[in-house]
């Protein structure tokens, strides 16, 4: 216990150990974001209702402390992420990669988050979750159906971004805890 204060303090020292950065799972409703907060926080994969109360979980990730707001994905909740935004540090936007009749949908919730000016500079993970179900689509199809492969630029730090803001994909399956760590690893470098 000692050694692991000492460690944290260390981190903090370097800066490397950002208290409680606030970050949001957004998405659409069934994408995947509750089962994320949990699997994130215990482990555990279990069946929930939709969410209709938003709920925040303390977890921390590698050298990465943080605050995750799960927020519902009801068309009907939605207009109550913008109540999140300010102060925000990263978000986490799931996409259920096997439903591609809600990928336009999925979209244009997702134009609206970038176009939103508050969350200009804020780091944004895409993650295409659910790749262990058949007809989940590749990531390149993912990329196009989203319409953000159009948009992404490489900066001179080799980060992708558009409109000067990281912008990344990451597929994944939360079910099988594949692909989701590499997504928050990525967004840690931004949240130092
Ligand atoms: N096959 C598979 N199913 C998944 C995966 N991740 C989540 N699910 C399932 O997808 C369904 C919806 O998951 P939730 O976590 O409740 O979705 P949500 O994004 O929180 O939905 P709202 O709260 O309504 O916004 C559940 O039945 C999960 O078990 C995955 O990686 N693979
Ligand atoms: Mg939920």
């Amino acid at each position: 216990m000692f050694i692991l204060n000492m460690f944290k303090s260390l981190l903090g020292s370097l800066g490397l150990y950002k208290k409680n950065a606030k970050i949001l799972f957004l998405g659409l409703d069934n994408a995947g974001k509750t089962t994320l907060l949990r699997r994130l926080k215990d482990d555990r994969m279990v069946q929930h209702d939709p969410t209709l109360h938003p709920h925040a979980e303390e977890l921390v990730l590698g050298n990465v402390r943080f605050k995750a707001f799960d927020l519902g994905g009801h068309q009907a909740v939605r207009k109550t992420w913008k109540n999140y935004f300010p102060t925000v540090d990263g978000i986490i936007y799931l996409v259920d990669s096997a439903d591609s009749q809600r990928l336009k949908e999925s979209r244009d919730e997702l134009e609206q988050i970038l176009n939103t000016a508050e969350l200009a500079k804020v780091p944004i993970v895409i993650l295409g979750n659910k790749i262990d179900k058949p007809g989940a689509v590749p990531e390149e199809e993912l990329r196009q159906a989203l319409g953000i492969n159009v948009k992404q630029q490489i900066n001179n730090k080799n980060i992708k971004e558009i409109d000067g803001r990281p912008v990344d994909v990451f597929m994944c399956s939360v079910a099988n805890r594949v692909g989701y760590a590499e997504g928050f690893r990525w967004l840690s470098q931004f949240l130092n």
